[in-house]
């Protein structure tokens, strides 16, 4: 087995009934590809895009999740809640939960032992600010935060991880391909050493990716797909982007 590639939209707070039309060319699109197609919106429009999408191919995920199934805390939904809506992935940890909610890492790998317990695909994401980037700490903080965030029983069905800069998300600005190259590596290569299927996780690259950008990531070792924010919401922007992901 390889790992599955994937053209994931991270469409944070952003979109509404009326963003629905963008779906209909994206659903077109993830027909044609042979990469896995998802898009996250906001909560509240994950059963009105999966009753859109009908029996079509385009996958929908959730942003978080409660790391329980039920009970007593206002404001959440459960992992069980966004698969009752039909969702199939969710995001986790992203560094504007990590910032805005201060998400640990501890947190993070018990909401993804929640996501895997109601059968869903925990995408866990990773990466270093400017500071530590700046100061040569990347690869110790990525290794930390995939130690620390991954709970047991992930397998290379049931997780994908998305190393996503915090310095490079939505400010046009990427690392150089080797940068991402070196962080992917080690990724691969503790997923290895932690897994059995580790060889076969789907690792995403995040952070102002778009359709110029997009080949030339998409032929770096070790990177099998992207994580994609301003650029997946309109779909005449994600689609060179899908394209891009299928040809490599
Ligand atoms: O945070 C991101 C995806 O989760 C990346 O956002 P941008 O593609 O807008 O930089």
């Amino acid at each position: 087995m390889a790992p599955r590639k994937l053209a994931a939209g991270n469409w944070k707070m952003n979109g509404d009934l009326a963003a629905m039309d963008q779906i209909d060319a994206m659903l077109n699109s993830a027909e044609d590809a042979s990469c896995d197609v998802l898009i996250c919106p906001p909560a509240l429009l994950i059963h009105p895009m999966v009753a859109r999408i009908g029996a079509g191919d385009l996958l929908v995920g959730g942003q978080d999740c409660h790391a329980e199934a039920k009970g007593a805390h206002t404001g959440d939904i459960s992992a069980e809640q966004l698969r009752d809506a039909g969702a199939s992935h969710i995001i986790l940890g992203h560094s504007e939960r990590r910032a805005d909610h201060a998400e640990t890492d501890a947190q993070i790998r018990a909401k993804a032992a929640a996501a895997h317990r109601a059968g869903l695909v925990a995408i866990i994401c990773l990466g270093e600010t400017e500071a530590q980037r700046d100061g040569g700490q990347t690869l110790d903080v990525i290794a930390a935060q995939l130690d620390g965030s991954l709970p047991e029983g992930a397998t290379a069905a049931n997780t994908v991880i998305a190393y996503e800069p915090v310095w490079a998300i939505g400010t046009g600005r990427t690392p150089s391909t080797d940068q991402i190259a070196e962080v992917h590596a080690l990724l691969r290569a503790r997923l290895s050493d932690r897994l059995a299927t580790g060889a076969d996780v789907t690792l995403l690259y995040g952070g102002s990716v778009k359709a110029s950008n997009a080949a030339e990531i998409f032929a770096l070792p070790h990177v099998d797909g992207a994580l994609v924010g301003g650029a997946s919401l309109k779909a005449a922007d994600f689609l060179p982007i899908i394209e891009a992901l299928d040809r490599a």
